[in-house]
């Protein structure tokens, strides 16, 4: 299991004053950036444009999260806005190993989403072409939605085949992540938080990633 990260999603901060809003949260780990494209979720969001002007400006890399469509085609735009870690939702993938194969060939951590009725077993075999698996812990395409406790077995398998395969895959979980419910995901196994309206919502974003980090150490130990 990899050390305990932060990665606050700014879908729940301010869009007119982005900038300003990444530079809020210097001890995040990761900046994670929810890509919606009002097919595979009925949001819409950034596109690959804004998000190259986001990876420009950011104190810390981009995770991008793609909640698109036909990701074969379209995820690859994302490593070449310069996101370091690019995911894609393996129900909007044909062939999820060629396209994590070219997200690691073009520079980038490639990762995989699953939807929370999507099994991990049916994809063991692909753990080691992956650098990040993404366990969503609400339906995905909006912020500020409650966490789904039915979610914390599928963490817990995730963790159980990550081990037997002895792979160093990062364990992610996106959605209703706060202070109520982290230490809940830590000892389940996730490595790797993603906090959009705990953070955004927090007086000090940057405290709130500290406290964040601190539960789920707690948790660990
Ligand atoms: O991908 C998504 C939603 O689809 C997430 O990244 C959320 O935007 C996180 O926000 P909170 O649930 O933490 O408010
Ligand atoms: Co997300």
């Amino acid at each position: 299991m990899g050390h305990i990260q932060i990665t606050p999603s700014i879908l729940n901060s301010d869009f007119a004053r982005l900038g300003e809003e990444v530079a809020r949260i210097p001890g995040a780990d990761w900046v994670h950036v929810d890509v919606m494209d009002n097919h595979f979720v009925p949001n819409l969001t950034f596109g690959p444009a804004m998000v190259e002007a986001l990876a420009r400006v950011s104190p810390v890399p981009l995770d991008a999260h793609l909640m698109i469509d036909d990701a074969d085609r379209n995820a690859p735009a994302y490593v070449e806005a310069g996101c370091g870690s690019v995911t894609f939702h393996v129900e909007a993938a044909k062939a999820p190993v060629r396209l994590a194969r070219e997200i690691r060939a073009a520079g980038a951590r490639a990762s995989m989403a699953l939807k929370p009725a999507t099994p991990i077993e049916p994809y063991e075999d692909l753990l080691a072409e992956l650098d990040m698996v993404l366990i969503m812990t609400v339906e995905p395409g909006f912020g500020g939605q409650k966490f789904l406790d039915l979610c914390l077995p599928k963490i817990r398998r995730a963790r159980a085949l990550m081990d037997k395969h002895g792979v160093e895959t990062w364990l992610q979980v996106d959605g209703g992540v706060s202070l109520e419910t982290i230490e809940r995901c830590a000892e389940a196994g996730a490595d790797v938080f993603v906090a959009g309206s705990a953070v955004y919502s927090a007086e000090d974003p940057d405290a709130m990633v500290a406290a964040l980090r601190a539960k789920a150490d707690a948790a660990r130990s």
